[in-house]
């Protein structure tokens, strides 16, 4: 008889999970690994600093510390809001733990990221995370060295200690080693860097790499996108599950009191006539809710349809400053312009596109068949699975280029930054926007607005040429016609000669709309090639 395969049952904790799935996370080699080391790292000390409206001044190394082995050290500091000692072992050794599970716009949203890289180094390196912290006003400064308990998914407490400040210092520093492969991430490493630079020209941000060369972005401006403030949920996003959350985590006595305080958008009117819809009396105690009520409550919530849209105060666009700040900085192009679109919500999220578009100067050539597009999503570049984005379907499907007098090749840029409490990735790596018809509609029409302007600039400099080319016919004859006339008319007088070159330029000036100089400047150099 054939053996028959014995089902064993068991349960797992997430960090188990994902240290076993790691790549879903992004972790699928030392390439990769390394990358999105330095990217989880960043991304907290980014949202440590601007979206509580600091300045940020971020370091990075990665040294190599193994002469045998590709084991690399990778260090970043920030001047944030530090992390409070007694959250410090969660933060970093426990997997599925954050101070983002809220509703405000942060490039963190899971709980995961660096617990990811925590987890990698101690599978590859066996090496702890170190952790070095202190908050604004703060005393002392905090030091911790800890590993995750993978079966457990809870932080090992390696080593612990404290100092005193002898200055007002106050940010973090993490320090992670794992194996890596230094010479296949470097240039996403650099793109990376070069990439969140340009959403981040109020930043300093400086990275020493393991072929000891300096990557320098120095704050270019001291405008910073106002910080996002925590928002209530709004009614259209609601579902059962999250409606018993905030009952469980609320003491609210009445119902009506629930849909107020609870929801963002609702006022003591919005909410009788809400109940009514459903079915419930206003004053019924909160805990006496059947599930019946319960179900017709959310779908009344989620149904109403003259209520004001998601507050934006969760999210911070970068505004067309920052943008056109960063396009300048690193394509000095000839023609830039950006623009944020009108707040929109999908599934009760409020949410924000921007774009901005850079031409010419050092602007790269661009692929046959699309410009150059730098994606972004809560000021996070996102470097992979381009093909399966949103905004390329866009760019690929949606735009007309010869519309707006483009064809590619061109030294064309276009950005796209979706800004949201909710970004709908399309996996834990966050590298890609799924194609929500909300977040598609307003990504074209961002392109269409940036596009508009760069078509005006182009066509203006299309007339420009045309009307340079006719100036450098016209003005080819001035010579000859004002010697011919000397003659005829001057006995071949220089200065008679002089005279009528001056009154031809300006006649044809006139006539064409051309200003004098240009007509003057290809005399000149007509006179030059003689
Ligand atoms: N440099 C830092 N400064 C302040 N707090 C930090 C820093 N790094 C991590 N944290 C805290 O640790 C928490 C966990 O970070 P982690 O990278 O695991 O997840 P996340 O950033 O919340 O979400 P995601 O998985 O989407 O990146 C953060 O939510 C934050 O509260």
């Amino acid at each position: 008889m054939s053996e028959t395969p014995v089902e064993k049952y068991r349960a797992i904790s997430p960090a188990e999970f994902f240290y076993k799935y790691r790549e879903i996370a992004g972790f699928s080699n030392p390439a990769r690994a390394i990358y999105q080391t330095v990217r989880e790292l960043v991304e907290n000390a980014l949202d440590a600093t601007d979206a509580h409206g600091i300045m940020p001044d971020i370091k990075i190394s990665i040294r190599k510390v193994d002469e045998i082995q590709e084991f690399y050290r990778i260090t970043v500091e920030d001047n944030g809001i530090g992390i409070p000692p007694d959250v410090v072992p969660d933060a970093f050794g426990r997997v599925l733990f954050s101070s983002k599970y809220v509703l405000r716009q942060t490039r963190g949203m899971y709980g995961l990221g660096v617990k990811m890289a925590v987890l990698y180094g101690q599978m590859t390196t066996g090496r702890p995370v170190e952790v070095i912290t202190s908050k604004p006003g703060f005393k002392r400064i905090y030091y911790f060295k800890l590993r995750i308990d993978v079966n457990r998914n809870e932080p090992v407490i390696i080593e612990r200690g404290s100092w005193r400040k002898n200055r007002e210092w106050h940010g973090t520093i993490v320090s992670i080693t794992i194996e890596g492969d230094w010479g296949r991430a470097k240039p996403k490493i650099k793109e990376y860097l070069f990439k969140t630079a340009i959403v981040t020209p109020y930043a300093n941000i400086v990275a020493l790499t393991p072929d000891d060369e300096i990557i320098y972005y120095p704050r270019i401006i001291d405008k910073i996108p106002r910080p996002p403030l925590e928002v209530k949920p709004h009614p259209h996003g609601v579902d059962l599950e999250l409606l018993k959350q905030i009952i469980s985590s609320h003491n609210y006595t009445s119902v009506e009191e629930l849909l107020i305080k609870g929801f963002q958008s609702i006022g003591e009117a919005t909410a009788k006539s809400i109940l009514q819809q459903a079915g419930i009396d206003p004053g019924k105690p909160v805990s006496e809710l059947s599930d019946n009520e319960l179900l017709s409550l959310v779908n009344t919530l989620k149904s109403m349809k003259d209520i004001r849209a998601p507050s934006i105060k969760a999210i911070s666009p970068l505004g067309s400053d920052v943008i056109i700040a960063g396009l300048k900085r690193v394509f000095q192009p000839e023609f830039v312009y950006a623009v944020s679109r009108r707040p929109q919500a999908y599934q009760g999220h409020p949410f924000i596109v921007e774009a901005g578009i850079a031409y010419g100067g050092k602007t790269p050539m661009s692929d046959d068949d699309k410009p150059i597009i730098l994606r972004y999503a809560n000021k996070i570049p996102l470097l992979y699975d381009e093909g399966s984005d949103v905004t390329t379907m866009v760019v690929k499907e949606d735009i007309s280029w010869d519309h707006y007098m483009v064809s590619f090749p061109a030294p064309i840029a276009i950005l796209v930054h979706v800004c949201s409490t909710k970004i709908p990735f399309k996996g834990v790596g966050k590298e890609s926007i799924a194609d929500v018809p909300e977040v598609r509609k307003e990504i074209k029409l961002v392109l269409m607005d940036v596009l508009r302007e760069l078509k005006k600039y182009l066509s203006k400099k299309a007339k420009e040429e045309e009307l340079k080319k006719r100036a450098e016919h016209l003005a080819k004859y001035i010579p000859e016609v004002a010697r011919g006339l000397s003659v005829i008319v001057a006995n071949g007088s220089k200065d008679f000669e002089v005279k009528l070159v001056q009154k031809l330029v300006s006649i044809i000036s006139r006539r064409t709309g051309i200003p004098v100089p240009e007509i003057q400047q290809v005399l000149e150099s007509i006179r030059i090639g003689a």
